[in-house]
């Protein structure tokens, strides 16, 4: 039955799969066929933490429910004196007593890629070196890749510190995480090898209570084999079993319903989380913050006070080593159906009844259902073509030899976009996504009306657009929260400019910023799904694109091409214009 679904999902993604047939059960939970039960227990919410040791929290303020029921010894003591119980033979000896502390297993399957290297081994080093991590933790890299535990830890300490490193014992607790660190090779389909990393895993895990978490760095069409592996071979025996998996989830509404059927198969909806790591961003999870608990913001958060809204992505680098990926997906499945979308439904949902990650989730998937569906003459898309500046030569996104010659995959993309409430009726809620553009950044623009009556409206000049209020939340980089106002220029005449008010974090908060997975990830291993995608969010996303994307790719429209480095293509101006917008990060020299 896996099989016939995995294809039926491939065929789904790959249309060059064969599939003879496609058999599902629904979205009930389904007992796999081996003797292994599927274990997972719910978010524990009672749990007594007067018998914590170590409180570790989710970055909602809840406590980490993979710590230790231990002895009430406070944060301040030793977190990882297991060690004293390693032997030399690498296996730990442990009292009866200690077997009642839980411990957790983190598997990172897909250990020897570009996300893992880069991303999820550095946050879960950062996690482990801030004290954020559950006392008794081992981490597992898995992949097909012949590598021994020495191996992946040569390997990944190469990217480990990129965070830490300037930082005190770097590298003794370096040292400390990587004997954490073990590697297990094997097939992502194979259930035989995912029961041996079972029992390494159980190696491990001595004896305690454990829970056990997968993080899917892996292509998108073995997502599916992987977590049947992972279910039916490796699922935790008494703790709860999670599973993380990244984007994509689908390129439209079918192979997204089709992967969310698949995965329900093997696991239950609590157990998944769809990662979005736009999510884990600070000035991300800032938004709800600013609005809910100010009351300056919240009053003007609506079609009167707010002519438009504009989500804005751009890289200064192509695809660079990920064309083979891209090509399959474009811009605005990687980056607007998701990330920008998901920022959109966090700023403009109602007052959410409490933090709790479902009443968030409820809010953002009734934005995300009230949301009218993107019009093919709402959207322009263009492509990078190669240039040279001086000596240097900047790539077409067709010289990536992984692309073909005549791809038109976008690799920019502006869109308007239109929430049919009350709050937000005829509000242009404008995104633009590119790479190879002129800069990184990300960042949200909220244009205010113009000042009914404005009795200064003659010291303005010509251009009223100017006089208008504007807030910028700047997500990266050198992020920054920054109003512009209007302001009288000192002196004896009257004369208005438009300055900031400027939060710049850098100045107001001189540390460094954690990274998105670190926030993630710290949530996942708590049970914390308030920044994770639920499936009804998805398919919601889903249902806003979709019919444009089939009719981009089905009527084969070309990309305007644009020059790498460049702002982009005109007509992203054009768009915005017919809204009457105008792009708020032209020309602000705060940007
Ligand atoms: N890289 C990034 O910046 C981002 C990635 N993602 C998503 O994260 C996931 C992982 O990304 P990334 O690390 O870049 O992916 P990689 O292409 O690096 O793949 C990860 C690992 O999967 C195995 N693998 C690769 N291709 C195949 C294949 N065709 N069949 C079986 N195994 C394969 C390889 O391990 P081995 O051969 O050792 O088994 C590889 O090291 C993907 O879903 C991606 O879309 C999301 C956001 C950003
Ligand atoms: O998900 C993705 O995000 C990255 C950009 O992430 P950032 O945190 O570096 O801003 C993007 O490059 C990639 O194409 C996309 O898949």
């Amino acid at each position: 039955m896996a099989s016939a679904c995995l294809n039926c999902y491939n065929h789904c993604f790959f249309p060059s799969f064969a599939h003879d047939k496609c058999q599902t059960t629904g979205t009930q939970l389904v007992q796999p066929r081996s003797n292994i039960p599927i274990a997972w227990m719910p978010r524990v919410k009672g749990i007594d933490r007067s018998r914590r040791r170590f409180g570790a929290k989710s970055s909602n303020g809840s406590p980490l429910d993979a710590t230790c029921l231990g002895d009430g010894e406070s944060h301040s003591l030793p977190l990882h004196k297991s060690f004293a119980n390693l032997s030399e033979d690498g296996n730990f000896h442990i009292s009866e007593s200690e077997k009642k502390e839980p411990t957790i297993s983190i598997t990172v399957v897909g250990a020897s890629g570009d996300l893992a290297k880069k991303k999820i081994f550095p946050a879960l080093f950062a996690l482990f070196y801030e004290d954020w991590l559950p006392q008794h933790f081992t981490i597992f890299g898995y992949a097909r890749s012949k590598l021994t535990d020495e191996e992946l830890r040569n390997m990944i300490s190469q990217t480990l510190t990129c965070r830490i490193d300037k930082r005190e014992n770097c590298s003794d607790k370096m040292d400390q995480f990587l004997q954490r660190c073990f590697f297990h090779s094997g097939l992502y389909n194979s259930e035989d090898n995912f029961s041996e990393l079972d029992q390494k895993l159980k190696e491990k895990e001595v004896g305690r209570v454990s829970n056990r978490l997968f993080y899917l760095s892996i292509p998108p069409n073995i997502f599916v084999d992987a977590v049947r592996c992972a279910s039916r071979c490796a699922s935790s025996p008494a703790g709860w079993t999670r599973v993380i998996v990244e984007k994509p989830f689908g390129r439209d509404s079918e192979s997204s319903g089709e992967l969310t059927r698949c995965l329900k198969q093997y696991l239950t909806e609590d157990q998944i989380f769809r990662i979005d790591h736009y999510l884990g961003k600070e000035l991300v999870e800032n938004l709800s913050v600013l609005r809910f608990s100010n009351l300056v913001f919240e009053p003007l958060w609506s079609r009167q006070y707010i002519r438009n809204v504009q989500l804005i992505f751009s890289e200064d680098f192509g695809t660079e080593g990920r064309g083979g990926y891209f090509d399959n997906y474009g811009i605005i499945r990687d980056i607007m159906q998701n990330h920008l979308l998901q920022i959109l439904a966090l700023f403009a949902m109602e007052t959410p009844v409490s933090l709790d990650g479902e009443d968030i989730r409820n809010e953002k998937v009734k934005v995300l259902r009230s949301m009218r569906v993107l019009q093919c003459d709402d959207v322009i898309t263009g492509q990078y073509k190669g240039h040279k500046k001086g000596d240097r030569v900047y790539p077409a996104y067709t010289d990536d030899p992984t692309v073909p010659k005549d791809s038109l995959t976008a690799t920019f993309a502006a869109a308007a976009l239109f929430i049919d409430n009350a709050r937000w009726d005829g509000v242009p809620f404008l995104m633009k996504a590119g790479k190879a553009l002129h800069t990184r950044r990300a960042e949200i623009r909220v244009q205010f009306r113009h000042v009914p009556g404005n009795l200064y409206k003659k010291n303005f000049g010509c251009d009223l657009d100017q006089a208008t209020n504007e807030l910028v939340i700047r997500v990266q980089p050198d992020e920054a929260i920054y109003l512009k106002v209007n302001n009288k220029v000192p002196g004896l005449g009257m004369r208005l400019d438009r300055s900031n008010l400027n939060l710049l974090y850098s100045a107001r908060y001189p540390r460094e910023i954690p990274d998105a997975y670190e926030r993630l990830l710290l949530d996942a291993i708590a049970g914390e799904r308030r920044l994770f995608i639920r499936s009804d969010e998805l398919d919601a996303a889903w249902s806003i694109f979709t019919p444009v994307l089939k009719e981009l790719e089905g009527k084969k429209i070309a990309p305007e091409l644009y020059p790498y480095g460049s702002r982009g293509p005109v007509g992203a101006h054009y768009l915005a214009a017919k809204h009457n917008v105008r792009w708020g990060d032209l020309g602000d020299e705060t940007s």
